[in-house]
């Protein structure tokens, strides 16, 4: 372990509390460790679903689906649904993930009593909507270079530890030539806040990782933020709810996918900063004399307006979610597979 403190005069060795790192030991595993036949055998009648939020995802879903069914769902039955939340799509998502085999919904077709909304969160939630099975697993639509293992990996700890409830990837991630460049919301923003107000999580290496799974239960019992602030929320609620020891994380090797602008992670970053000041308010940990303000104002080249050479662009990112689905009864759960 390499400790580090920019304080010259600081003697005392830096260390995490003794709960994270126990917590690293016994909770973290690799995806090697789980071999799919194993793990049909420890389902015991239990079932799996695997949701995939796309949005313009038609260069990437099809070869995801088909690895799963593929290898998880005709060569072993370790996978019982798959389905694809084409998450308001302009290109041909939906028909490649149908191609491919994939069951497909459209995301403002679930739950149609309800207002539809954008955004990443609001894709999973109407994703476990759509499923029924016991064990659900979310995989972005948008990586490169998937392996069969993130499905297994994640899996493991949950069919194998009736004390897990939810399970994180993590990974190495390259951006260009940086073989660990990526990440760059989960380094500059969501790690320092959790450290700060959550450091019971300062274990996880991808507390913002799209690859994750947990029990249906569980997953019913937690509201979902409706834009990137879902994965931030997840963890946030399910310690508090459960205890550090029902997450655990699973080392899925490396992860490539699209990368998205500077702007664009900008926008995500306000989303998930909200999110994290939403839950210190709501649970408590820090009580502001004012609420945060919820308009980020970004500046772009282009037509200046305000005496600057700049186009200032303005984003609304209050932090919405959806409730707990389990509060959701009556004939408002429907499944909607298309
Ligand atoms: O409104 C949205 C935004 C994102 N996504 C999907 O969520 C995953 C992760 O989103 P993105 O790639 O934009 O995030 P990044 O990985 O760049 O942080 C991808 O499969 C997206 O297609 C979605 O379904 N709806
Ligand atoms: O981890 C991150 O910093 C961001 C951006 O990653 P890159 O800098 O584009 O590799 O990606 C993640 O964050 C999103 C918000 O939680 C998740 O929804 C994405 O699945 C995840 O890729």
């Amino acid at each position: 372990m390499i400790v580090r403190s920019d304080h010259a005069n600081e003697r005392a060795e830096l260390k995490v509390s003794a709960d994270v790192g126990s917590w690293l030991s016994r909770r973290s595993s690799h995806a090697a460790g789980w071999r799919a036949e194993e793990l049909v055998a420890a389902k015991r009648g239990s079932t799996v679903s695997v949701v995939i939020p796309a949005r313009d995802e038609e260069e990437t879903v099809g070869d995801i689906v088909r690895t799963i069914r593929r290898e998880l769902m005709e060569a072993v039955p370790l996978v019982d649904e798959l389905l694809v939340v084409d998450s308001r799509s302009q290109d041909g998502t939906a028909r490649v993930a149908a191609e491919a085999g994939a069951a497909v919904v459209a995301q403002d077709a679930v739950l149609p009593s309800l207002e539809g909304m954008a955004g990443k969160g609001e894709a999973l939630w109407k994703g476990l909507a759509s499923t029924t099975g016991d064990l659900v697993v979310f995989v972005d639509g948008d990586l490169y270079d998937f392996s069969s293992d993130y499905v297994t990996g994640l899996l493991g700890p949950l069919l194998t530890d009736a004390e897990v409830a939810y399970v994180k990837g993590f990974y190495h991630r390259p951006l260009g030539s940086d073989a660990d460049g990526g990440g760059r919301v989960t380094e500059l923003v969501a790690r320092p806040l959790l450290n700060m107000y959550w450091p019971e999580l300062a274990g996880f290496v991808q507390p913002l990782a799209g690859e994750y799974a947990g029990r249906r239960e569980v997953l019913e019992s937690i509201p979902f933020v409706v834009d990137y602030g879902v994965e931030v929320g997840h963890l946030i609620d399910i310690l508090a709810a459960r205890g550090l020891d029902a997450l655990a994380q699973v080392d899925l090797g490396k992860r490539t996918h699209r990368h998205q602008s500077t702007q664009a992670l900008g926008r995500m970053s306000g989303q998930i900063m909200q999110t994290v000041f939403d839950r210190l308010a709501r649970h408590g940990r820090l009580v502001s004399a004012l609420p945060p303000a919820t308009l980020l104002a970004q500046f772009r080249r282009g037509e200046s307006e305000h005496g600057v050479e700049r186009e200032m662009v303005l984003t609304d990112v209050t932090c919405r979610q959806r409730p707990p689905l389990a509060d959701l009864r009556g004939e408002d759960r429907v499944r909607d597979i298309a």
